[in-house]
């Protein structure tokens, strides 16, 4: 914790910045075919500065359509998303935005992959800093060795891992991650979750992660929003009372974690039943 922050990684009331991303009174409608479809239906959302928002919700409940709006991917059809006060009308480049596919360019190795971002002039740096600084995310990743691997020589989760590193080279202020860990096996997933609050916290960054797993929401979020189902709502919104910095593995041991967990699934768990129903679940 530093001294600007609260137990949560918050700056304290009085201190607080404006919120870093909010969406106010937010529709979105997709002409798909010969009908149009509602995707979400009057979202509010305040993301504060350096906080950490998850948002867990049936399958297309419009998780990846939220974030494809702060990232400046997609207009609201009727409402306002801003991003430092100001609404976002295009690319937003303040942010990283890891998409559930991957979007490696499989002509190139990891490392030329991770290193984009230096040959499109995003960063700055001396020739060997660069290298370096690949080297160095590549290793925090868990990828050394695979430098000069192609992505069709990696698994899924290796791949993921790389585009993640890729994300992390641009050093952005905030991240939006979209199942930034789904195809990692368990151990792997809990040791990427630990690198990421990690870095999370030491770089103060703002986050939304929108994941389907309620204990990876709880473990790494200062608040869980839980959508409804499609036209996506905010259902339900929880604090996540834990410290920071944290560590999201030991988090689960405790009592407290289990209560959160057994509230936001009651929560979840009809969304998810009423998806099925419509046919809108997987
Ligand atoms: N470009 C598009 N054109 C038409 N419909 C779309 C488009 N993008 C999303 N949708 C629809 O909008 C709804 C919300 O999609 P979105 O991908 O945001 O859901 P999600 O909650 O992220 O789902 P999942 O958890 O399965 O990834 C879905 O019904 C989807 O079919």
């Amino acid at each position: 914790m530093n001294a600007m922050t609260d137990t949560r990684g918050l700056v304290p009331a009085g201190r607080q910045p404006a919120d870093k991303i909010s969406l106010r009174d937010v529709v979105v409608e997709f002409a798909s075919r010969d009908m149009r479809v509602r995707a979400v239906d009057g979202i509010d959302i305040e993301v504060p500065s350096q906080s950490f928002t998850a948002l867990v919700g049936p399958s297309g409940c419009g998780k990846s359509t939220v974030l494809n709006m702060v990232a400046g991917l997609l207009k609201p059809t009727e409402g306002v998303v801003t991003y430092d006060g100001k609404p976002v009308n295009g690319p937003n480049v303040r942010v990283g935005y890891m998409t559930q596919k991957d979007t490696l360019l499989p002509w190139r190795t990891v490392e030329d992959n991770v290193g984009i971002a230096f040959e499109l002039a995003c960063r700055r740096l001396p020739k060997a800093e660069q290298v370096d600084r690949v080297r160095e995310i590549i290793e925090l990743v868990g990828l050394k060795g695979f430098e000069r691997h192609y992505p069709s020589e990696l698994s899924g989760g290796m791949r993921k891992r790389a585009a993640f590193a890729r994300m992390l080279i641009y050093e952005p202020e905030t991240l939006l991650l979209d199942e930034p860990f789904g195809a990692l096996d368990a151990q792997l997933r809990l040791i990427m979750q630990q690198e990421l609050l990690r870095l999370v916290e030491r770089r103060r960054m703002t986050v939304i992660l929108v994941t389907h797993d309620l204990e990876e929401a709880i473990a790494m979020a200062d608040r869980v929003l839980v959508f409804t189902s499609r036209p996506g709502r905010i259902r339900a919104t929880r604090t996540i009372p834990f410290e920071r910095p944290r560590d999201p593995v030991n988090l689960r041991f405790r009592p407290e974690f289990g209560k959160l967990y057994e509230d936001l699934w009651n929560e979840l768990k009809d969304e998810v039943a009423l998806g099925t129903e419509t046919g809108l679940g997987k």
